[in-house]
């Protein structure tokens, strides 16, 4: 079905392929789409599975390749959802560190009860450019978004996201233990089992 050795991750973020490579293990080498292409998709879609599709077609069209794109965000319950989808853009495309910096200003003086918010991911497969039926997973991780950032693991909103299980950051939590518990993790899993492989 799909040959494995030749995967290709849709995504220009390494953080993203640091942790999927690592919950995927050696038998599968996930290539990144930055060794074929700087060019990074627009992302038009209203949902995470729309945009998870739209990047994996992409990727597979430019490598020639099967390819794996994670479209993930975060999804604070104060802000009605938001930033959502549009996480990587939520301070104009100034990177993590204004995103987090906007974050936080957003939910000042919010009390803790009220700073509920959601990881969300959705692995989309495909087997080629015009694969009709992609394989999809999704996986959601909650917590609360933390007054101050904490903790220097990770990327993206990992320093702002308390994670209760675990009473850290999620940037203080070990990658291996973020690897087991996260967003990206529950949705990994869903794939894993989608394709045979547990
Ligand atoms: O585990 C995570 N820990 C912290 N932050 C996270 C996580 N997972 C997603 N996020 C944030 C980062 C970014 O602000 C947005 C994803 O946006 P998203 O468009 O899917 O990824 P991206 O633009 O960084 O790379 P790409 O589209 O090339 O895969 O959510
Ligand atoms: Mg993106």
């Amino acid at each position: 079905m799909i040959n494995f050795t030749q995967l290709v991750l849709a995504s220009h973020n390494a953080g993203k392929l640091k942790e999927l490579q690592a919950m995927l293990g050696e038998s599968v080498h996930l290539r990144s789409i930055g060794e074929f292409s700087s060019v990074e998709p627009e992302e038009t879609g209203l949902s995470f599975v729309e945009n998870a599709i739209l990047k994996a077609r992409n990727a597979a069209r430019i490598s020639g390749l099967p390819a794996l794109a994670d479209d993930s965000g975060l999804a604070v319950d104060f802000l009605g959802g938001a930033p959502g989808i549009y996480s990587a853009r939520y301070a104009d495309g100034q990177g993590d560190a204004a995103n987090n910096a906007k974050l936080l200003d957003a939910l000042k003086d919010v009390p803790e009860a009220e700073r509920g918010a959601q990881f969300v991911c959705v692995l989309a497969l495909v087997r080629h450019a015009e694969d009709p039926l992609p394989i999809l997973c999704e996986g959601l991780w909650h917590g609360r978004i933390l007054p101050a950032a904490s903790g220097e693991h990770g990327f993206g909103y990992d320093p702002l996201f308390w994670v209760p299980e675990r009473d850290c950051s999620s940037a203080e939590l070990s990658p291996s233990e973020k690897n087991l518990i996260s967003h990206r993790a529950r949705a990994m899993d869903l794939l894993r089992q989608r394709l045979g492989l547990k």
